[in-house]
């Protein structure tokens, strides 16, 4: 699914009212009927609604929203906030009506704001994508007051104050949702961990806008949901042998970090790869012989690091970094490595800092080299930013810049390519902020790799099936008991 900026958004808008052709009073009557028919699915006529309604579309939307749903037998209260004069054409329309079905309040100054009961509905239509400037004044003093209110808050669209592709400021006054029902297509801010408590649960109801227009929009953003993952399996032949899924290398482990090793093996092996060969320090011999049979095992003539590797000719992909550490020697493995790699290879962890600290190795990285950096090690790597959208441009700068795939990892991991083009993660859950999932993630992207996916489609993929399997396992687990191996266990496709 593409990810649109604002003005395409309304550029889209505007296309389907010409190319379909519809008025643009129906079609925010059919916004208006997908985002009722997402609520009736999920609350019932017994709870009480207020619906918050500014003077532009999104606040037109909140009017017919009310009207349908009044006509469904829903008991709703509408208030409009007086915040200026002006009043948008649509707007104006379903006002007249709305005032013969529902006695409606406006809302003049914030004293004037009802009371709330505990167990109620507020849907928030005051401001939607049209926000220009951040939100001062009475519209301000309602947002706060909304905020407080007990109860369940579902916003229109996107969360009024909410910039739908760039950054707020941290002082800008902002609805915080339990629910977000946005248009058509998923907005730049929801893929940022720094809006979750403005966006709350988001789902994308379809409004049936111009789907050429869609089509033909150059965007660099894209969101890899479930339809987008699944056209990236490989499927296994019938005549394949273990020669097909080729051979991949995993470098990984160092004294008390041996698990990072087995966890990232164990990962490669479940994903696919034909064969597998991990390099340890001797003193992880007999752990990974014991945890994973299947592999076989180079060992370093290092006892507790990585300080070597075996010939590179057989391999077909390779993996460097969970728990390697830093030692002089380990760096110096990883500059010879990459002197000699004509294989693809994903990058990760203990590798990632050495890279941090050695910039020369940065230019040694052969093209199209994956990092799966989380934020620390990624401002390790290449510095602070002062918001998400910041740390993004300098990501996809970073990428461009070293020829590499870079795979931010977080809620919604986004998976950045060298042409700048950013893929993120509809799967996953904070029950994998745990020890050892990034391991898992670089033993799924080795195993891809060596599967011959292309270094797009691995990160792009194996992203979306390790959050996948991370799900799997918060359902059977739950989020606070799953650990590591339980995302490994769930792994398959
Ligand atoms: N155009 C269309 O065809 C459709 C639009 N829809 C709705 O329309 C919304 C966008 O509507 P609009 O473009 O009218 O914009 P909004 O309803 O978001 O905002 C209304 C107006 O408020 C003013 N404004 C901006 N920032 C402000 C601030 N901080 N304080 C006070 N006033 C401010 C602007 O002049 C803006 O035009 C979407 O979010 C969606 O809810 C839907 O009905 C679907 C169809
Ligand atoms: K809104």
């Amino acid at each position: 699914m593409k990810i649109l900026n604002v003005n395409q958004i309304r550029e889209m808008d505007a296309a389907t009212i010409q190319n379909e052709p519809i008025s643009s009073y129906n079609l925010m009557e059919r916004a208006s009927l997908a985002f009722v028919k997402w609520y009736e699915e999920r609350f019932d006529t017994k709870k009480s609604i207020s619906v918050f309604c500014g003077k532009g579309n999104n606040g037109g939307d909140g009017l017919a929203i009310s009207r349908i749903l009044t006509g469904k037998g829903y008991h709703v209260r509408v208030f409009i906030i007086e915040y200026s004069k002006d009043a948008s054409k649509d707007f104006q329309q379903n006002l007249e009506k709305v005032e013969t079905l529902i006695q409606i309040k406006s809302i003049f100054e914030p004293n004037a704001m009802p009371d709330f009961v505990d167990d109620h509905i507020i849907i928030d239509a005051l401001l939607g994508s049209g926000l220009s400037r951040p939100v001062s004044g009475l519209l301000e003093e309602i947002i706060k007051k909304i905020n407080e209110a007990p109860g369940t808050i579902i916003s229109v669209d996107i969360a009024s104050g909410l910039y739908v592709d760039k950054s707020n400021e941290k002082s800008d006054t902002i609805i915080k949702p339990d629910h977000t029902v946005t248009f058509q297509l998923p907005k730049l801010a929801f893929m940022m961990p720094q809006n979750a408590v403005f966006t709350g649960d988001w789902h994308v109801v379809d409004i049936g806008l111009d789907k050429k227009f869609i089509e033909d929009s150059a965007t660099p953003y894209y969101f890899t949901d479930q339809s987008a993952g699944d056209k990236l399996v490989k499927s296994r032949e019938k005549f394949s042998h273990k020669g097909t899924f080729g051979h991949a290398f995993i470098l990984a482990g160092s004294y008390g970090k041996i698990g990072a090793a087995v966890l990232s093996s164990r990962a490669c092996a479940h994903s696919g790869a034909g064969l597998l060969t991990v390099h340890v320090p001797e003193c992880g011999y007999e752990i990974m012989q014991i945890s994973l049979p299947e592999a076989m095992i180079s060992v370093d003539s290092n006892r507790n690091n990585i300080t070597s590797f075996p010939d590179l000719e057989s391999f077909s992909a390779i993996g460097i970094g969970p728990g390697i550490g830093q030692e002089p020697l380990t760096v110096r493995a990883l500059d010879q490595l990459l002197e000699q790699i004509k294989v693809p290879l994903i990058i990760d962890a203990d590798a990632l800092n050495i890279l941090s600290k050695h910039p020369d190795l940065l230019d040694k990285l052969p093209a199209k080299t994956i990092l799966s950096p989380h934020p620390k090690e990624f401002q390790r790597l290449a510095g602070e930013s002062v918001n998400e959208f910041d740390r993004l441009e300098l990501a996809r700068n970073f990428a461009e810049k070293y020829n590499v795939i870079i795979c931010l990892k977080g809620a919604y991991t986004a998976v950045i390519l060298t042409n700048g083009d950013v893929h993120f993660n509809s799967t996953g859950n904070a029950g994998m902020a745990t020890g050892g999932s990034g391991d898992v993630l670089t033993g799924i992207l080795t195993s891809l790799l060596a599967q011959k996916y292309t270094p797009e489609n691995a990160a792009i993929f194996g992203v979306y099936q390790h959050g996948l399997a991370g799900d799997k396992a918060a359902e059977k687990k739950t989020k606070t008991a799953m650990i590591a191996s339980d995302i490994i266990e769930n792994l398959g496709w």
